[in-house]
């Protein structure tokens, strides 16, 4: 790729561009009987999520971070665009099941007569029913449907984890087909903004496209160095995309990566994605969450290499460590655990993302204030740690890592 875009061949290279999503009117719209539908465990207070996100947002830019904001770049697209902004509307509607109809004509008419900022606002924040006056009778509105539904179209409160619907791998993405139906339009902003956003448009490698249907996400996508993954096979990320995703990047001349470390995780809500329980933070350290290995400290983990004729080739590892030093080439390494390891502190910080640090340079990452005590052990371990105000942004079930999706970072 000629004057590439997306630059991010480590975890840890100095952190110069993120995609960030500043929490918006979305969480106004979580109520508890559409929480746990929508990936919640609470409802955050929306004024202090966003004091803690822009504080979030600064530490990243005073340590050198260009940060931009996905609804920004989509306002871009569709003022530069009109007919863009006319086309992704009707993949919108058609993906929540109104291609045709009544309630696509009458969110048309509605949606259609706000500013390109509003817009975005609105498709994020989600359409309460009655918004919008409009008589509906077609039965294929009706039939089938969730009456009990204040939304028409549902809110999209986990976009501020703008780390799970793209990753950035190389010079390159994967936009991915999501999950869970209450993250999957979350996407498609990020299909249409690599395909015409001025900045993006035809300088970034798409690995793979969301118009797949087994799942990935990004929460499971590590890049460890140039031409090493880790990928979690998980709850939100199934062992047949890794596949797919590994036969792609071993094929492609445009591709570095020769190396897929696959990492079975428990699936379970507490830890949705490997970079919950596991990540990279220098050369040769490491996080992780000790309740994903065996009392043996066993797990299941699939070295994936290229084979023969568009094959790829598997090995069975069950030790961590050892595999991390086998692909990396490391001599010696130190995996920190969360909590130190103790039982109780361990399974509460996890909870509230302990585990999930972001370097922003080798050595350097930014965390939660809340989990003191696995801040205090990365220190320990001579890692520098910033701290980032946290009562509301965890109540999602996500951290540092999870709210941000690095665009560049300095080779290492
Ligand atoms: N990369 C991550 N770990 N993201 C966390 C996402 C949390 C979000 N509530 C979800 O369930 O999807």
């Amino acid at each position: 790729m000629k004057d590439p875009a997306v630059n991010v061949n480590s975890e840890i290279g100095r952190l110069k561009t993120v995609l960030l999503k500043r929490p918006g009117e979305e969480i106004e719209n979580i109520t508890p009987d559409t929480m746990e539908r929508l990936l919640f465990d609470d409802i955050p207070y929306l004024k202090i999520a966003q004091e803690e996100h822009d504080a979030f947002a600064n530490t990243l830019r005073d340590n050198g971070a260009e940060v931009l904001y996905i609804d920004d770049l989509a306002v871009d697209v569709f003022k530069d665009n009109p007919q863009v902004k006319t086309e992704f509307l009707q993949r919108f509607f058609e993906e929540a099941g109104y291609g045709i109809g009544t309630t696509h004509d009458a969110l048309k008419d509605y949606l259609t007569t706000f500013s390109e900022r509003d817009l975005v606002t609105k498709l994020y924040a989600g359409v309460r029913r009655n918004e919008i006056e409009f008589c509906n009778d077609s039965l294929h509105d009706l039939a089938g449907r969730d009456a009990a539904n204040p939304f028409l179209l549902d809110p999209l409160p986990n976009a501020y984890f703008t780390r799970d619907p793209q990753a950035s791998i190389g010079n390159g993405m994967t936009i991915n087909h999501m999950t869970f139906k209450a993250r999957r339009p979350e996407s498609l902003f990020t299909e249409y903004i690599m395909k015409y956003h001025t900045r993006f448009a035809g300088k970034v490698d798409i690995w793979r496209d969301r118009n797949h249907d087994t799942r990935i996400e990004g929460g499971d996508e590590l890049v460890l160095n140039d031409h090493v993954l880790a990928i979690g096979v998980s709850e939100r990320t199934s062992s047949k995309s890794i596949e797919g995703l590994a036969k792609e990047l071993f094929s492609n001349p445009d591709a570095k990566f020769d190396t897929v470390v696959a990492v079975e995780i428990p699936h379970n809500h507490a830890m949705m994605h490997l970079d919950t329980v596991f990540t990279m933070i220098n050369y040769d350290q490491f996080t992780v969450f000790p309740g994903i290995m065996s009392a043996e400290g066993k797990m299941n983990i699939y070295i994936m290499t290229p084979g023969d004729n568009g094959t790829v080739k598997l090995a069975h590892r069950t030790d961590l460590a050892a595999t991390l030093k086998e692909v990396l080439g490391l001599p010696e390494l130190d995996l920190i655990l969360t909590g130190n390891g103790d039982d109780i502190v361990a399974p509460r910080e996890q909870w509230n993302d302990g585990s999930n640090t972001l370097a922003i340079a080798p050595g350097e990452v930014v965390t939660y204030n809340r989990n003191y005590i696995s801040n205090q052990i990365l220190r320990e371990h001579g890692i520098r740690v910033h701290e980032v105000i946290s009562s509301e942004l965890s109540r999602g079930r996500g951290g540092p890592r999870c709210m941000s999706q690095p665009i560049w970072r300095e080779d290492i």
